[in-house]
């Protein structure tokens, strides 16, 4: 097999980019160094997939000899049952494999973050997630895929779609078939730049020339017609006719100079044309006037200067290298495989490698990019383009022409030919309803509430868990675990326990859609009993009930509620409660955010409920009839429509919502809180700002309002979210012991245990809008930031300040740290020998139980 020079494999290695004010408090929470693995972790999917199975319908082992069936020999050493976790069945993946781009011979497809963080995860790339692609590249060529970021606070991606990408070989072959003579003088000091290979190109990307090719290539005179020039020419020309399409006169000049039929174009100084290569010359029009083409001198210089006027430096810096590559251009020829060869003479030899030495250090993104295959890439049909990031995501093959891919609105576009990411082969064959995918921190999440809890925190009478303390735990029907928790941070922890969760329980799930933790509840419960769920958007109920009936759980009632009004208070505590909502709104009167956040709410939630509300009280026989048509479509579709209440006030504010429910109405509850999702793998960019990370929190602070008062007196709660934010983690459990300390006991989220403790500590400038954030974090504690001197103990509850009390956002006391459970996305490169069933995605889980009523 022929040896590819190494400068086409390139490691997959970046880290995720942050929103500044964002990256310095998670540096400040997390520490510097913990900070960078996760950075580095969450730009990686998960390498392990999870299979919970259904054990309403199957068991793990036939769930395993199904798979194991369906996948042959390729399930050996893939497939297994979780050790601690009975009903998750583990297929393992590996990577990150570095990816040989040589094939690409120079092409590349830019797409869409989203679609390069679903191809990390072994999904192909169809037709929308295109952005930007080589010119003439046809079905069945292999690219190099890479991925653009969205611009700063945009959802705009940094590279517009239907852009052509130069490929700078065969630009430059073009080019050499233009110029009559080697144009030694244009040669210079950029063919110097070119030889060593450290050519830059247009889009602030150093493209590399192999050292061997550098020191013994030939220089290159005219090369003869029909040869690997003209047909890179043609290819030029060709995507001069694709942009004619859409991209303007821009794109066109831009072309034009590419395929060298214009010399003026390209160094602003010659003054004829030369004669062009047969193809580039018929493509772009080598025989035009000399008007047109001062037209498009001008055109071009106007753009220049517009470009000059709107951009910051990096606009500056790719004219430069647009400058620079365009002199250099005639001194290069394109080599068979695409890369390319420098001028030889007096410019070449050892004098040359040392200028990369000169060079300014590269970033990280430019140090990626410096590995990619030589020959590189440049952009663009629509002039100039922010500097690349150099996210390489796989070698694929493209399934359609490149115009196609801009054509066509959907279809499959690429397939991944060399992934970074070896995903498990995808199990698509087992019987219905055996299994789902569900990561296993949500698995855990459910069996946390599931596992006992310890007797001496339970008030005499029992309250909830003794009306079903006959029940069975349910470990026999999910796999949760039997004996006590063994953590030792509990005083409690040899007292006898009562089950969190069992059969004949009634059960909230307050934020369930698309279900997937609703369904493994009523498993645990063994299908007895009743588990209901609510998720505020009418579509995704629906997910609920479907999921529901495709696993057969019987006992799932879905509403569509606003889980922040689901409380129902009787009107002779109404007043109370409307106390109770302004205290909440005074605790967090620091927190600007969070009052922005809970108007937002209750704009949102009385739009969407406001319809069903005028059919409670109906204004008219239509507006009657239309209601009843609404209960009885969400009766067909399994969702239980709501009942009007008579209650007037509710925690959270708003007032309750109709079919709401009166406090202590659950035995059990589930609260996996929507959240700011920062601990989702892959992502390759996170847009979210401080403001939007204060708003989630303080949305969660309210679903707490309402979930502690829900809760029955003895029954357990969990507080579970996706994101590694301490501040819609530590900072939610640190709020509801301090204002409700008196009722709500934290205790250890486990069995089972897979995640680490939780951080100690606070913030201090977290929730003071105003404060710059940098320099927050003191030295010498677990996260980095200050340290919890303040020793607030999980019971010494009372109205204290809250997240949003004076001195910052507040975490967990070294006590308490150890009860929760935070599934830390890095977690996975600590562990002995990097053990992938240990590879999360970031997650949280704090347990509670609630030890006397709320006042
Ligand atoms: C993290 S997801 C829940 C995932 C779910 N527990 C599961 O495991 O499948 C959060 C859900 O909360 C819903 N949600 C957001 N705000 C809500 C509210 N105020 N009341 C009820 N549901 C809400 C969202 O629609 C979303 O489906």
């Amino acid at each position: 097999m022929e040896e590819q020079p190494a400068e086409t494999v390139k490691e997959f290695a970046p880290k995720v980019a942050w929103d500044p004010e964002v990256e310095a408090y998670l540096r400040g929470a997390l520490g510097d160094e913990r900070f960078e693995r996760t950075a580095a972790a969450l730009c990686r999917p998960p390498r392990t997939t999870c299979l919970r199975v259904n054990t309403l319908r199957t068991t793990p082992e036939a769930v395993v000899a199904a798979v194991r069936q369906q996948l042959g020999p390729d399930s050996e050493g893939v497939v297994s049952i979780h050790p601690q976790v009975p009903c998750a069945v583990l297929l393992r993946g590996s990577g990150p494999h570095a990816v040989d781009y040589a094939g690409a011979r120079g092409r590349e497809v830019v797409v869409s973050r989203k679609a390069a963080e679903a191809v990390l995860r072994g999904a192909p790339v169809y037709a929308p997630g295109v952005l930007a692609a080589s010119a003439g590249v046809g079905r069945g060529d292999l690219v190099a895929l890479s991925a653009a970021l969205e611009r700063p606070g945009t959802d705009t991606p940094e590279i517009t779609r239907g852009t052509t990408l130069y490929d700078s070989a065969r630009a430059a072959g073009a080019e050499a078939a233009a110029a009559v003579a080697p144009a030694a003088a244009a040669g210079g000091t950029d063919a110097k730049a070119v030889a060593d290979g450290s050519a830059p190109c247009e889009q602030g990307i150093t493209r590399t020339v192999p050292a061997e090719v550098a020191a013994t290539a030939p220089a290159v005179s005219a090369p003869p017609p029909g040869g690997a020039a003209a047909t890179a020419a043609a290819e030029v020309a060709e995507a001069a006719a694709d942009m004619d399409e859409g991209g303007g006169h821009q794109q066109e000049e831009e072309a034009a100079a590419a395929a060298g039929t214009d010399a003026e174009a390209r160094d602003g100084t010659a003054t004829a044309s030369t004669s062009a290569a047969p193809g580039a010359g018929a493509a772009a029009g080598g025989a035009e006037n000399l008007s047109v083409r001062a037209r498009r001198r001008q055109r071009h210089r106007q753009y220049q200067q517009q470009l000059q006027q709107q951009g910051g430096p990096g606009v500056a810096e790719q004219l430069r290298h647009k400058g620079r590559r365009q002199a250099a251009a005639p001194g290069q020829a394109a080599a068979p495989d695409g890369t390319v060869a420098p001028a030889g003479g007096a410019e070449s030899g050892p004098q040359q490698q040392q200028q990369p030495q000169q060079q300014q250090q590269p970033s990280q993104h430019q140090a990626q990019a410096q590995v990619l295959p030589a020959g590189g890439w440049t952009a663009s049909s629509q002039g100039p383009v922010p500097p690349r990031t150099g996210l390489y995501v796989g070698l694929a093959r493209a399934a359609m022409g490149r115009q196609e891919m801009f054509r066509a609105r959907e279809g499959l576009a690429l397939e991944l030919v060399q992934p970074v990411f070896r995903v498990p082969p995808a199990v698509s064959g087992l019987p219905t309803g055996w299994a789902m995918l569900q990561n296993l921190p949500s698995v855990v999440a459910a069996l946390v509430l599931a596992a006992p809890v310890p007797q001496v925190l339970l008030p005499q009478d029992g309250g909830a868990a003794a009306a079903t303390s006959s029940g069975s735990s349910g470990s026999g029907s999910g796999g949760a675990p039997t004996s006590s928790s063994s953590s030792s941070a509990s005083p409690s922890a040899a007292a006898p326990a009562r089950p969190g969760l069992a059969p004949g329980m009634r059960v909230l799930d307050m934020c369930a859609a698309p279900g997937g933790k609703t369904t493994l509840l009523a498993a645990l419960m063994g299908d007895v009993g009743e588990v209901v769920a609510f998720d505020r958007t009418h579509a995704k109920v629906g997910e609920i009930v479907s999921l529901a009936r495709e696993l057969g759980a019987t006992c799932i009632r879905a509403h569509k509620m606003d889980a922040g009004r689901a409380l129902a208070l009787p009107p002779s505590a109404a007043n109370a409660g409307a106390a109770a909502s302004g205290r909440a709104k005074e605790g967090a009167s620091g927190d600007a955010s969070a009052e922005v956040e809970a108007k937002e709410g209750q704009r949102e939630s009385q739009q969407q409920d406001g319809e069903r509300a005028q059919g409670l009280q109906p204004v008219s026989e239509k507006a009657r009839l239309r209601e009843e048509r609404r209960r009885a479509n969400m009766l067909k579709r399994g969702i239980t429509p709501p009942e009007p209440v008579g209650a007037t006030a509710a925690a959270g504010g708003g007032g309750p919502a109709p079919g709401s429910f009166p406090p202590e109405s659950f035995d059990a509850l589930l609260l996996d809180a929507p959240c700011s999702a920062l601990g989702l793998r892959p992502r390759l960019q996170q847009q979210a700002g401080c403001l939007y990370l204060r708003q989630c929190a303080a949305a969660q602070r309210r679903l707490v309002d309402g979930a502690v008062r829900l809760l029955r007196v003895g029954g357990a709660m969990v507080y579970s979210t996706c994101t590694i934010n301490p501040g819609e983690n530590e900072a939610v459990v640190r709020y509801l012991l301090d204002r409700y300390g008196a009722s709500m006991r934290l205790v250890p989220a486990g069995p089972p245990v897979l995640g680490g403790p939780g951080l100690v500590g606070r913030h201090l400038s977290m929730v003071e809008p105003g404060v710059p954030l940098v320099g927050a974090a003191g030295a010498g504690t677990a996260g980095g930031a200050e340290a919890a001197a303040e020793g607030s103990t999980a019971a010494g509850g009372g109205a204290g300040s809250g997240a949003a009390g004076g001195g910052g956002e507040r975490w967990l006391t070294e006590d308490e740290a150890p009860l929760v459970q935070r599934f830390d996305p890095a977690a996975e490169a600590e562990a002995d020998g990097g053990d992938v069933a240990a590879d999360h995605i970031g997650f949280f889980v704090a347990k509670f139980v609630k030890t006397a009523p709320v006042a």
